[in-house]
């Protein structure tokens, strides 16, 4: 049992969308704090996007159940679950209409006042300081948008946020800024994140749990056995048997 955990996944079942025997995830188990950061690794077409999906209500389950603070997911219905559990996609989707709107978005649909300075504080640290709010948002770059809809996220206070590839189309500058914004916002709030990537060295940088989802089964790993040491790592502790005489 992990230590105040707000989210329990408990025996959630997923048929695989291209029909055959094998579910794409089979009864799986989790707990979720909101100190957790947690990167979910796995080899390609394994259902990790679609893990975050139906963990944010936006597809269908084929069984099992989703809890926050005890509630599950018909309790709270759709809206207010996708509050509070909030996926940011790999591509990211702008309103058509100005970047103000699309950052005051969130506000609008759940009737909050829209944070004006938080706003302004998380598009400096995402490196997007510079950037004219009355500009239509479609003539920003893959990069600039992705950046965007992550304050937008961010903005929304959800109680767990799901990161699918959320960085992809950032350069290592940007990608680092964003990793930093993201790493102050979930130590300020207290929220937790699970964030699906594909590089080893953000799941180092960002990750304090570890998940890997392959065949159909989610297994807690450990960081030492997911990832080789570097050749340099290896060296360094003298322990690289190449050294060994
Ligand atoms: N809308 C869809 N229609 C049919 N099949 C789908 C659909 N979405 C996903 N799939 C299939 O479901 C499987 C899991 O896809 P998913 O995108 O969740 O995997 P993933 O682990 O996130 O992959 P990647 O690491 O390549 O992003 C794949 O075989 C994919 O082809």
């Amino acid at each position: 049992m992990v230590l105040s955990a707000i989210l329990l996944i408990e025996h959630l079942h997923k048929k695989h969308p291209n029909g055959g025997e094998a579910p794409l995830f089979d009864r799986i188990s989790a707990e979720v704090a909101p100190q957790d950061r947690i990167i979910i690794l796995g080899p390609s077409g394994q259902g990790k996007s679609t893990l975050l999906r139906v963990i944010a209500a936006l597809e269908s389950k084929d069984g099992g159940q989703l809890t926050l603070h005890g509630k599950q997911t018909a309790d709270w219905g759709p809206t207010e679950w996708r509050k509070r559990v909030c996926y940011v996609p790999q591509q990211p989707t702008m309103l058509p209409a100005t970047i103000k709107d699309n950052l005051a978005t969130v506000s609008k649909l759940h009737q909050t006042t829209f944070d004006q300075q938080a706003a302004e504080s998380l598009m400096n640290q995402v490196g997007l300081g510079d950037l004219d709010w009355s500009q239509k948002a479609a003539e920003l770059s893959g990069g600039q948008k992705q950046r965007v809809q992550l304050v937008r996220s961010m903005l929304l206070k959800s109680d767990i946020l799901l990161l699918d590839e959320a960085t992809s189309a950032l350069d290592s500058q940007s990608k680092q800024a964003v990793e930093a914004t993201l790493m102050k916002w979930h130590h300020e709030q207290g929220k937790g994140i699970i964030w699906v990537t594909h590089e080893q060295e953000q799941a180092r940088r960002v990750g304090n749990r570890f998940w890997h989802l392959d065949s159909g089964i989610l297994a807690e790993a450990r960081m030492e056995n997911l990832f080789q040491k570097t050749p340099s790592e290896r060296v360094e502790k003298g322990d690289d048997p190449a050294c060994q005489h």
